[in-house]
């Protein structure tokens, strides 16, 4: 149940256009949410059917039957017995589960009027301030509002610009760190997370403080934290606490019971969370005294966001923060991992093959004409249409958001043909959108070539819907693919790269942003 409650996390449409070639294919996000918008809308509404529902039992309704750690294959489950578009009872709750793409097109975009508030867990109310995110708060002013300052800041296509700084620093130490290694420890492999996750948190950082950190003295928790430390506070506890499950969430008549353990847990990681964000504000806020001005989201919003408290401006960096940390790493994570089993398909000779098969002569000499023996660049990226298959094959089998975070029908609507009562949660399970077998070929497989045949229109690669849709599109999709791109082709152009025996086949996931369990061990061989 507990990934399905909880989760994070936004693109403006025209808001990517100015990158170069990125922008291309983000662009393309927009125009594939519009196909099919007009002849839904026209459908009025009308005496509909009610929801197929998922049979349960008195109470508990389908608790039970949803044990495991990872709802969103049950719901793929269901979708097989009970259609794309079914009911179920989550305790007291109403719960409906959205399983393909047509329908979550609908929802994300056609009703999004009458469900665009959010339902959170009581560990997400906790660890939100209460909605004080961009990704966690309703569609309301306040949304409004943070939405534009972390586009103009950080994550809109001037504000990627400006901070390109930083991703070309970061994708050059991750570089330096693997030669270093494949140099010192020869017949050792690699643990790639732990390079790749600790750069890009000093990617986060700068974009958000200003300054990465090495230590911090937290006077509210009366001692000095290391980076490591730091990064489990703001980072890895949050994610865990995001998906702790409090009973009462399903039985609201039940919550004058006290459920201490799970409270003081939450309440602890918060403030925690807190003291620590304040302790980095406090630092920065002596820099900017010194008269040390930095090009970051702490300084934009210090002077910018005149309305905002204080606690929500500590939420909206914690947000930048934890954002940039996360969900990136876990695509970049699985695509080399996709990559290192699969030897031809490092092969730049066999890239270019697929693509001159895909659009002939243009892009094989564009793609030696461009990179050369030189390092691939963002300017690089529109022409590399292999490459941003794979970003969106990794996307869409190994989904970073396999349930979008939950949203709550304030008035009653419709969707897929049926009335969906006021009150309902609405749970968009992209993983199982990404899993129809009506729309996927062999939708198990990780195959980038789907996306490359000739029937494929590229704004197709948005079908996935990895980052959303409609309003509350992913703010950071750009920023992720620019990072997540350059760091695989640079990976593949530099070395070759081979899983540790018996890893090839280790798919499993844990957390709610669909983390590979065991982090990736690979060999590598530099090409150089
Ligand atoms: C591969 C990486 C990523 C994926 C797959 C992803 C996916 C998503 C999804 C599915 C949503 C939810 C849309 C909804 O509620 O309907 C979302 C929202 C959001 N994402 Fe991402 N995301 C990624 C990276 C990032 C990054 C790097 C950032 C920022 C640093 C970010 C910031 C946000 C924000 C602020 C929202 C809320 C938008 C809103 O509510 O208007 N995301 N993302």
């Amino acid at each position: 149940m507990d990934a399905v409650l909880n989760i994070p996390a936004t693109l403006p449409m025209g808001a990517a256009i100015a990158v170069g070639g990125p922008a291309i294919a983000l662009g393309g996000l927009s125009l594939w949410f519009l196909k099919g918008y007009v002849s839904d809308h026209m459908r009025g509404p009308s005496n509909l059917p009610p929801l197929p529902e998922v049979p349960g039992v008195p109470l508990i309704g389908n608790l039970l039957q949803m044990k495991e750690k990872k709802p969103h294959k049950t719901f793929l489950k269901w979708a097989e017995t009970y259609g794309p578009i079914y009911s179920i009872k989550a305790g007291y709750n109403s719960m409906v589960v959205l399983n393909s793409n047509e329908v979550a097109k609908e929802a994300m975009v056609t009703r999004y009027p009458s469900i665009s508030t959010r339902k959170l867990s009581k560990a997400l109310k906790i660890l939100t301030s209460d909605k004080a995110m961009v990704a966690m708060s309703d569609y309301d002013e306040f949304h409004k509002t943070v939405k534009r300052h972390v586009l103009t800041n950080v994550l809109g296509p001037n504000a990627q610009k400006r901070h390109r700084c930083h991703r070309d620093t970061m994708i050059e130490n991750i570089s330096n760190q693997f030669h270093a290694y494949s140099k010192n420890y020869p017949h050792e492999a690699v643990n790639f997370r732990k390079i790749f996750e600790s750069e890009l948190f000093g990617l986060a950082m700068k974009q958000a403080l200003g300054k990465d950190v090495e230590n911090l003295y937290v006077e509210e928790l009366g001692t000095t934290l290391s980076r490591e430390e730091i990064f489990r506070v703001l980072v890895l506890d949050p994610m865990e606490g995001a998906i702790e499950v409090d009973w009462r969430d399903f039985f609201p008549y039940l919550k004058w019971i006290p459920n201490r353990g799970f409270e003081k847990r939450l309440e602890q990681m918060h403030t925690r969370r807190m003291a620590v964000m304040n302790a980095l504000i406090r630092e920065q806020k002596k820099r900017i005294a010194s008269g040390e001005e930095i090009n970051c989201y702490l300084d934009y919003l210090l002077t910018e966001a005149k309305t905002l408290s204080h606690n929500e401006i500590t939420m909206l960096l914690w947000e930048a923060i934890i954002e940039t940390s996360d969900t990136t790493l876990v695509t970049t994570e699985w695509a080399m991992f996709e990559l290192a089993k699969d030897q031809k398909r490092q092969d730049l000779k066999y890239i270019t093959l697929l693509c001159s098969q895909f659009n002939q002569d243009r892009l094989l000499l564009e793609i030696q004409s461009v990179c050369g023996s030189g390092n691939i660049t963002e300017e690089n990226l529109c022409q590399l249409p292999y490459l941003s298959a794979v970003f969106h094959e990794t996307l869409r089998n190994h989904s970073p958001v396999p349930v979008i975070p939950l949203r709550y029908a304030h008035e009653e609507t419709q969707l897929g043909g049926y009335r969906i009562p006021a009150g309902s949660e609405i749970a968009i399970n992209l993983y199982g959108c990404n899993m129809e077998k009506e729309v996927w070929e062999n939708p198990e497989e990780w195959n980038p070539e789907r996306f490359l045949s000739e029937n494929n229109d590229p704004v197709d690669l948005h079908k996935t819907m990895a980052f959303g849709g409609g309003r509350r599109a992913c703010a950071g999709a750009l920023q992720a693919m620019l990072i997540s791109c350059v760091a695989i082709a640079r990976l593949v152009q530099e070395f070759e790269w081979k899983p540790k025996d018996g890893e090839e086949d280790d798919v499993d996931t844990l957390g709610l942003t669909g983390h590979k369990r065991h982090p990736m061990h690979a060999f590598l061989k530099s090409r150089k």
